[in-house]
Order: structure tokens, then sequence, then C-alpha cells
């Protein structure tokens, strides 16, 4: 790794009601990578992602983004897509986006009138240009299929121009074909503007196709009487080169090792 990574995160360990979900994750992450991020269901990937972008906190540890704690308050510099349109449906695709700069500048009505809400309209356009919705512009999010709607969330996401992107399981209830569209939209983005990735996804191939670099999220303890005693954490991170397909690493090998007893003995051999 060269020079101070983006992220560092030391001992993080999260717990609900004492209850572990996160345990002792430690993770360092270069500028530019695309983390993609697997494990089973309930094993504490999406409340990783909520403590990056700082929607929930570390009940221990620390997390340093640039060398710095980790801001207490989700701020611009961390924008995230959820699975479901996180889009406001009374609101066109264009006042979608330009939301965030009317409470930005108009922080009490939330509306930017006359000239103020001309020059917001106009410098969204080149955002809508890369998001394939020009056209769109005007429609409410009712009018438009799934994948544009997602397209109008990661957009959202985007329109601060923040350097760390959180992605939970984006494309999750995307038809196959729309998902492929929307790989190809998210690696140009990706390219294009040098943001680091985090994406949380159930589906193994496209962990392997888009990521630089796979996280598997899951627990090194287990106790059959007492399932939720112990939280998870990384126990593979494999660094991936899907676009090259370089990678020694197939998608097959970890669907295998998923398998939680395999797991279970591979990972406390791989910690120790
Ligand atoms: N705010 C909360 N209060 C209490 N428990 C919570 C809270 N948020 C998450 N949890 C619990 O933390 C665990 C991990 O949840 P999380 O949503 O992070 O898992 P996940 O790996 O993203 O799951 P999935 O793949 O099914 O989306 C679950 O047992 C969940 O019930």
């Amino acid at each position: 790794m060269t020079g101070a990574p983006k992220l560092s995160v030391r001992g993080l360990t999260k717990s609900y009601d004492g209850m572990p979900v996160l345990e002792r994750v430690e993770l360092d992450v270069d500028t530019g990578a695309f983390c993609t991020i697997v494990g089973a269901s309930g094993c504490g990937k999406s409340t990783f992602l909520r403590i990056l972008l700082s929607q929930e906190h570390p009940t221990r540890g620390t997390i340093l983004l640039d060398g710095h704690p980790l801001p207490d308050e989700p701020m611009p510099d961390r924008g995230i897509v959820f699975q479901k349109y996180s889009v406001f449906s009374h609101l066109t695709v264009a006042e979608n986006l330009i939301l965030a700069s009317e409470f930005e500048k108009a922080p009490l009505s939330g509306r930017l009138f006359g000239r103020a809400r001309m020059s917001a309209l106009e410098g969204i356009d080149d955002l809508l240009m890369k998001i394939g919705l020009c056209a769109a512009k005007d429609k409410y999010p009712a009018q438009l299929s799934g994948g544009m709607q997602q397209r109008l969330a990661i957009a959202q996401a985007l329109i601060k121009k923040p350097s760390i992107l959180l992605l939970d399981e984006p494309f999750g209830a995307l038809d196959p074909g729309i998902r492929l569209d929307m790989h190809e939209l998210l690696l140009g983005l990706w390219e294009e503007l040098g943001m680091t990735i985090f994406m949380v996804t159930h589906d193994i191939h496209e962990a392997f196709k888009l990521g630089t670099r796979l996280l598997v999220f899951d627990k090194i303890r287990h106790d059959p009487q007492a399932p939720e005693a112990y939280g998870a954490t990384i126990t593979y991170d494999l660094p991936l080169n899907g676009q090259s397909g370089k990678s020694q690493n197939q998608p097959g090998d970890i669907a295998d090792a998923l398998r939680p007893p395999v797991l279970a003995q591979t990972t406390i051999t791989q910690i120790r």
C-alpha cells in the first residue's frame, strides 16, 4: 500500500443492546479501491456501511478518513445508495437532484427561486448526461422504470461529488439485463470520478466482476447455544482484478468457502 490509506478501521466493534454485530474489524483501503462486500444475511454488512456513513457509531474502535477521525455526522464526502429507491416521489428527477443545493442555499424554506433555481437546474445537466436521464429530467419517479429510478438514486448520491460511495445492494431489485447496464454505468462513473467504493451485494459474481477487492464478513466464533454471542468480522480479504480477469480467485472458490462449516474452519486458521 502506498501512502496513507483513504480509510483505516481499527478494532471496530458494534453492539446493539449488548449483542455484538461486528467484532474487531480491521481494514485499510486505498483511494480508488472498489471494495465489494459479501456475507451471510444479518452478519452486519449494512451496519458496516451505515457506520462508514456516520449514521451509526462504533461501540469500540476507531475509523480514520484521510488520516482524520471519521466525522460524527453524515457529510457530503460520503454518498449512499440503498436497494430500494430512496428518491422523493413528489419531486421530478431534476427537483430530486437540486434538493441538496436547495437545502444548502435556503436552509429555512428548502426552496430556490428565480435565477438561483435556474442556476441549480443548469448545474445538474452534466450529471443527468452521465447518468443517462436527460430525457427524463421533468418526470416523476413513478413514471420511471426501476433501473431509471436507481440511476436517479445514484445521481443523487453523486451530486455532492463524494470521495466515498456506499452502495447497499443497489441492484438487488433490478432485472438481470438492467443490472448489466447498471454495472457498466457504475464502472464508468468509478473510473471517471476516482471514487472509493464499498458495495454490499448478495451476488458473488457481481462482487467478482466489479470489485478490485472482495471483503467477506462472517463470524469466526460460533456458540450454538447463543447464536448472537459473537459478531462478524472480515474473514477474507481478496484482491480482485475482475475487469481484466486476472484474479487467481474465482467466485466458485468463495461460494464453496461460504458454506458455514468450511468457512468457520478456514477463517480460524487464517486469523491465527
Ligand atoms: N438499529 C438496530 N438496532 C438493533 N439491532 C440492529 C439495528 N440495526 C441492525 N441490527 C441488527 O444487526 C444485525 C445485522 O444487521 P445488518 O442489516 O447490518 O445485516 P446485513 O448483513 O446487512 O443483512 P442482510 O444481508 O440481510 O441485509 C441484525 O441482526 C440486525 O437485526
